[in-house]
């Protein structure tokens, strides 16, 4: 079935791809002139740069008539290029004061009359031309709307357009090398591939069969469906166009394929697309495809739906599909089809055929693609014509910007060749240009009608089209380059084969000879016995005339046969030339081979010692690794150790403090277990001399009685003055009293001047001052401690004076206070502050009317919590007795004959004097023993 054995062992069998397959299938998939340019990638670049290959973008005007009879024209035609625009007065231009006369000249102007046929064979005709010849083109309709871009490239039942008529005279041109359907099938990226006759044969079938499957279902007219089922049915009885035009290459077969697209709000959509459109949904309606660049950097719609078709009609049918589609796509989404850009695609694939002329060339590569846009581009026009709003000013606005980006382009390009400029065109602003960016680029001509409706009402949008379509003429596009020639083939191998199978037909239905007596083919045979033999019959031997014709016939071909020979034996030597040639190079690519086989053994010497270092190396990295990580390990191990022991310390040093706590609070204890022994102590030692005191006392009141005894029998007055005298005497003598000498008689006057020496009772602290019975009674007048106490200049005093002191007493027992602070109240430990010594005078009638002044001296310590201790160390009793005896007074003695003898009052207890201090004082006191006190100083 196959007789090409050349397939890649992963390609599918229908697949007849040559080569690698990317580049190969993109190679083929190329536009013709690309196809020539794939031999020299940099040929394009060189021929941008060359202007001189260059032709202008051609711009046509077709004026398009009017409508109404009435209307009145706003353009009037020159001449056959040129045509003026007047401005009407209903224009801008008018009512600005600015409007004059504009002159446009174009490649050509056609008025209203101008017929679908002109149109075409003026503008497209050429254009087909060249696409037959392998060339690319791209022809476009400019204008405003309803100015006649739709008509003139579809035109309609009567007078077909543009579109058509392409149509028609491509399947003119090809019909005697049309190839079968499905030889070629694109590779959906934007190539072709080929395949052979017999997979072509299987495919038709099987599409027959869904036909016919179809059929079954809706009924069909000549195997296709109804027209009326597009609802365009009118343009199937148009007049076709007969036009024929010489295929590039007599030797080729052809195949044509349309797509249909359609660039709506800068989205790309397929209107061949298969996929049902939901027309109640306004958004996924469609499926909007992508532009992408193939390997040659060729614009083309991803995915889009390539449809092979065999005839004109099935062209049409197909562009009737996809107008349905768009329909209904712009009913899906509210809008109208004139709202965007359509562009029919027609790719003509070709191929050379093989030698024999019997099938095309086995080798993509050979493929050429050539491509005619037909883009109907939405009309031009300004938001405030149609008053747009919503989702209609968004189209305008996206209309309106990609035909700016196109004219940005232009004028950019034309600025670039004009000034040797070389500003970036921005092809990728609008999904139009993009598209078309291929053929701005000089991949084929490019040819623009502009549609002009003469009315007046359009005369300001006319001005603004005119003014861009004059200025796009200056653009150069690079004339493409022509296809490439595959030489050497034997040209009109196509029709030797034809003529050949029509004389094999005929022979085998003359029954001259059998089908299989027959070689299949030898167009090489045809060919190399020169031109045709005439038909002629030879009834006779002496007609000259057939003889002659036959002679000449003949030695024409033997001439042919020796120009053939010759021709072979040239060949032959410049074979054996190159084969010559081919031999040397091999020979030095030979020793070239040997020289790098040994350079590829010293490399590979010295490879493999490296490798071996290489090696050694990896298993030190491995034995240092692991020493490492064992290294790691020991670390760890000796942290973790480290860590132990810190925490050992931290224990011991806890367990440390909690025993030294322990300890502290044992001393404490101890300390207070040793206050609690020298209270106790105390306690007896107190009891001790309260005992022997109370002994003494009951010895003074002995000798008292015996006293008074003695004196009873004096006068009361003589004891009176007596007793006076000897007050006066005991006063003088305290006041003078120096020495412990005198203290017996100090003593023996103690009536009236008291100094007590407390016995004190520790009621609240253990540490109370107790001057002892003792001590009291040893205690002289005239000692320093009870004379008027000194201080240092760092003493501060406290001077608490009593309120109800009436009158300060100036005697030796005050102390001498260098620094006091003087208060009648102590209220908080805070009055004490900063001072060191403490006195306090209260003053008060005793029970026998005398005034008893006290002065009682203590010491400020400060305890550790901030507050302060004081320690009462004297109190000193100054009585005043009046010389008037008072009643009270006269009876105070048991004995009214016995001398007047004063209880002293230091008989009265610490707690008087304890009371007496802390009723004036609203902080605590604190009593201790002097001596303790001075011994706990020491
Ligand atoms: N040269 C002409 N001769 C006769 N009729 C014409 C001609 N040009 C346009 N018409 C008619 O004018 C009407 C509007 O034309 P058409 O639809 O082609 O305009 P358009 O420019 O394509 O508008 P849009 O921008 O909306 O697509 C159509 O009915 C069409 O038949």
């Amino acid at each position: 079935m196959d007789k090409k054995t050349t397939r890649p062992p992963t390609t599918p069998a229908s697949n007849r791809r040559i080569g690698p397959p990317s580049s190969a299938t993109r190679s083929a998939g190329r536009p013709a002139t690309a196809g020539a340019l794939r031999y020299n990638p940099d040929l394009n670049r060189q021929l941008n740069l060359n202007l001189r290959e260059s032709d202008p973008v051609e711009v046509y005007c077709r004026i398009k008539p009017l409508e109404g009879d009435g209307d009145d024209s706003c353009i009037r035609i020159l001449d056959d290029s040129t045509l003026a625009l007047i401005p009407p007065e209903t224009s801008a231009a008018w009512k600005l004061g600015n409007a004059k006369e504009q002159h446009y000249t174009f490649q050509r102007v056609f008025g209203s009359d101008a017929s679908q046929k002109v149109i075409f064979d003026s503008i497209a005709l050429p254009l087909v031309k060249d696409f037959l010849q392998g060339k690319n083109a791209l022809l476009f309709a400019y204008g405003v709307t309803g100015s006649g871009k739709t008509f003139t490239m579809s035109g309609n039942s009567s007078e077909s357009g543009v579109m058509p008529r392409c149509l028609d005279v491509v399947f003119n041109s090809i019909a005697k090398n049309r190839a079968s359907k499905y030889v070629f099938r694109p590779d959906r990226m934007n190539g072709f591939e080929s395949q052979t006759k017999a997979d072509a044969m299987l495919e038709r079938q099987k599409e027959m069969h869904e036909r016919q499957r179809e059929t079954a279902k809706t009924p069909r007219r000549n195997g296709r469906p109804p027209i009326a089922e597009y609802g365009i049915d009118q343009y199937m009885n148009r007049v076709r166009d007969e036009t024929s035009l010489p295929v590039g290459n007599e030797d080729s077969l052809y195949s044509v394929f349309v797509t249909y697209i359609e660039i709506y709000n800068n989205s790309v959509y397929d209107l061949l697309d298969e996929s049902p459109i939901d027309i109640m949904k306004t958004r996924g309606a469609l499926q909007h495809k992508l532009l992408r660049e193939d390997y040659n950097h060729n614009v083309y719609v991803n995915g889009v739906a390539e449809v092979e078709v065999e005839s004109p009609e099935e062209a049409f049918e197909v562009y009737l599909k996809g107008q349905r589609r768009r329909r209904m796509a712009h009913t899906a989404l509210n809008t109208e089809s004139s709202r965007s850009h359509s562009i029919f695609n027609i790719r003509l694939v070709q191929a050379p055929l093989d030698p024999e002329g019997e099938e095309i060339m086995d080798n993509s590569k050979m493929i050429n693609v050539s491509q005619l846009s037909l883009v109907d581009l939405a009309g031009s026009e300004r938001y405030h014509r149609t008053q747009a709003r919503g989702d209609r000013l968004k189209e305008a606005g996206n209309i309106n910007n990609s035909l700016m980006t196109l004219r940005k382009c232009m004028d950019i390009l034309r600025e670039n060749q004009k000034f040797s400029a070389n500003r970036v065109v921005p092809y990728r602003e609008s999904k139009l240009t993009h598209f078309l960016k291929n053929y701005f680029d000089g991949e084929g001509r490019v040819r623009m009608i502009l549609c002009v409706n003469p009315r007046n009402d359009d005369y300001d949008e006319n001005l603004h089209v005119m003014a861009f379509a004059e200025l796009t003429q200056e653009i150069q596009i690079v004339r493409p380059q022509e296809p490439k020639k595959f030489e050497p083939m034997t040209p009109g191998r196509h029709k030797a084969n034809e003529l050949y199978k029509e004389a094999k037909r005929q022979l085998v239905e003359e029954k001259i000879v059998e089908e299989n007596e027959l070689p299949s083919s030898d167009v090489q045979l045809v060919f190399g016995l020169g031109i045709p033999i005439p038909l002629c019959k030879i009834s006779k031997s002496t007609e000259e005339e057939a003889l002659s014709t036959l002679r000449k016939a003949l030695e024409l071909r033997l001439k042919g046969k020796e120009e053939l020979q010759k021709f072979i034996v040239e060949k032959r030597q410049s074979f054996r030339l190159r084969l010559v040639g081919i031999e040397r190079e091999m020979l030095t690519l030979r020793s070239e081979n040997s020289n790098l086989r040994s350079h590829i053994e010293r490399v590979t010497t010295e490879k493999e010692k490296l490798d071996n270092i290489f090696r050694a190396t990896l298993f030190e990295k491995g034995e240092l690794e692991t020493k490492y990580k064992e290294q790691e390990a020991h670390i760890h191990q000796l942290e973790e150790e480290l860590l132990n022991c810190k925490m050992e310390l931290r224990q011991r040093d806890l367990a440390h403090h909690k025993e030294k706590e322990n300890l502290k609070s044992d001393m404490d204890l101890q300390r207070e277990l040793d206050a609690m022994k020298q209270e106790r102590n105390l306690q007896n030692e107190k009891a001790k001399l309260e005992a022997e005191f109370r002994t003494k006392e009951k010895t003074i009141i002995a000798v008292r009685e015996l006293v008074s005894n003695i004196d009873a029998p004096r006068s009361s007055r003589s004891r009176q003055s007596k007793s006076k005298s000897s007050k006066s005497a005991a006063l003088l003598e305290l006041s003078t009293t120096s020495s412990e000498s005198d203290l017996p008689s100090a003593v023996s006057k103690a009536d009236r001047i008291t100094r007590s020496k407390f016995m004190s009772t520790p009621v609240l602290h253990e540490s109370v001052v107790i001057p002892s019975s003792a001590n009291r009674r040893s205690a002289l007048v005239n000692n320093p401690r009870y004379g008027r106490a000194r201080s240092t200049d760092r003493d501060v005093w406290i001077e608490h004076t009593d309120k109800a002191v009436v009158l300060k007493p100036q005697t030796v027992f005050q102390p001498v206070m260098k620094k006091k602070k003087s208060v009648t109240q102590l209220k908080s430990a805070d009055d004490m502050k900063g001072a060191s010594k403490y006195c306090l005078l209260t003053q008060e009638p005793d029970s026998e009317g005398d005034i008893e002044t006290r002065l009682y001296k203590g010491e400020i310590n400060r305890t550790i919590t901030g507050g302060a201790n004081m320690v009462l160390q004297d109190v000193e009793a100054l009585r005043q007795t009046s010389p008037k005896p008072t009643p009270s007074r006269k009876r105070t003695s048991s004995s009214p004959s016995g001398p007047e003898i004063h209880r002293p009052r230091f008989d009265r207890g610490l707690e008087t004097h304890y009371d007496e201090v802390e009723k004036r004082c609203r902080v605590g006191v604190s009593y201790r023993d002097s001596e303790t006190t001075r011994n706990g100083r020491k």
